[in-house]
């Protein structure tokens, strides 16, 4: 079965890349929209984000097929509860957020009469907003999703067949293991960033001139990610407390052993470290993960990627 009415709820990143993608690789199904944002509603109009955007929630999922809600983790559940009897009974109902045992919670307490299976595109970049959406973002990217138990497996079939036509690799997973695996590799990240930038930018003997004069590559690489949406990230961190927390322990612990072989000056550790971290990227770049390709990810790219970032 595939889906012939989506309805998108949110539409920044990636709502807008979704209405997108639909319309380029989906070109049989419908697609409607809906932001709480009147600019962003007219903005999405005028970059035909969606076919229809409508100026109510309700309008815009009243025929829909699968409804997917796009808005930040913390409003997941205030976006869905009034539409508990708008949508129509047989639609599936996904969801786009970073974190995902929160946000199925918030979810399934909103829409108890619906089948909910999240979902979690691990694709994005650092700008948000109606601007920021382009229909490639989905393509040789990962997309988790994470259905309850037990669940309908005609509606888990083709919600996997849709993120495939927009051009994801998709993972099944518990929502537990998702939010543990993303808070090592996309949370933990995004925290030093927004932290060693904060760091950087508060030095007393260092002068902001001079930060953005000599920032090097990597550093560069940081106030990228530390100019991600503040109200999204918030939402991150609170909605996934207890495993960024303990991958924070973690961490917090292997930065302590190499401060302490820099300060008694074990160089032999900090090697045997560095030389592991070294093979860790390159086993990456040969599963052909390497993002540092111009193309990677992007090669139909239409052209309005680089929306504004917001905040
Ligand atoms: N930014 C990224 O790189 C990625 C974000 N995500 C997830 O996608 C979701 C959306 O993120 P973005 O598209 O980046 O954010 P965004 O800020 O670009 O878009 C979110 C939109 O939701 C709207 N909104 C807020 N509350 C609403 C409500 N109650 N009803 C209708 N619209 C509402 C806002 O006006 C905004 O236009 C978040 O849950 C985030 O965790 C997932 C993967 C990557
Ligand atoms: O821009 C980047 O580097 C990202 O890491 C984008 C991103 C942000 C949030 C997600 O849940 C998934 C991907």
């Amino acid at each position: 079965m595939s889906f012939t009415q989506v309805a998108i709820i949110g539409l920044g990143l990636q709502g807008g890349s979704i209405g997108l993608a639909i319309q380029q690789y989906l070109p049989e199904a419908r697609v409607t929209g809906y932001d709480l944002d009147p600019a962003t509603r007219a903005r999405a109009t005028e970059r035909g984000l969606c076919h229809t955007v409508s100026e109510s929630a309700e309008d815009a999922v009243a025929s829909a097929d699968l409804v997917i809600f796009c808005v930040p983790p913390g409003a997941m559940g205030a976006a869905a509860a009034p539409l508990r009897d708008a949508i129509p009974a047989h639609c599936l109902v996904s969801d786009v957020g970073s974190s995902k045992k929160a946000i199925s919670a918030a979810l399934a307490e909103a829409l108890p009469d619906h089948l909910v299976i999240p979902a979690h595109p691990v694709a994005g970049t650092e700008n948000s907003g109606p601007d920021a959406g382009f229909a490639s973002l989905f393509r040789n990217r990962w997309c988790i999703v994470t259905p309850p138990e037990p669940c309908d497996l005609l509606k888990l079939t083709s919600l996997v067949h849709f993120w495939e036509a927009l051009g994801a690799n998709v993972e099944i997973m518990s929502a537990e293991h998702h939010d543990l695996v993303l808070a090592v590799t996309s949370h933990l990240p995004h925290l030093i960033a927004y932290t060693i930038v904060g760091t950087a930018s508060d030095l007393e003997d260092v002068t902001q001139g001079e930060v953005i004069k000599y920032s090097a590559g990597g550093f560069r690489d940081f106030t990228r990610i530390a100019a991600s949406d503040p109200t999204m990230w918030r939402d991150v961190f609170l909605s996934n407390k207890d495993a960024v927390l303990t991958m924070l322990q973690r961490f917090t612990e292997d930065l302590t052993a190499l401060q302490r072989a820099i300060r008694v000056g074990d160089g032999e550790q900090l090697f045997d470290h560095f030389a592991r971290t070294r093979a860790i990227r390159r086993s990456i770049i040969e599963e052909g993960q390497d993002d540092s390709r111009p193309d990677f990810g992007r090669s139909d790219h239409d052209g309005a990627a680089r929306g504004k970032t917001k905040g």
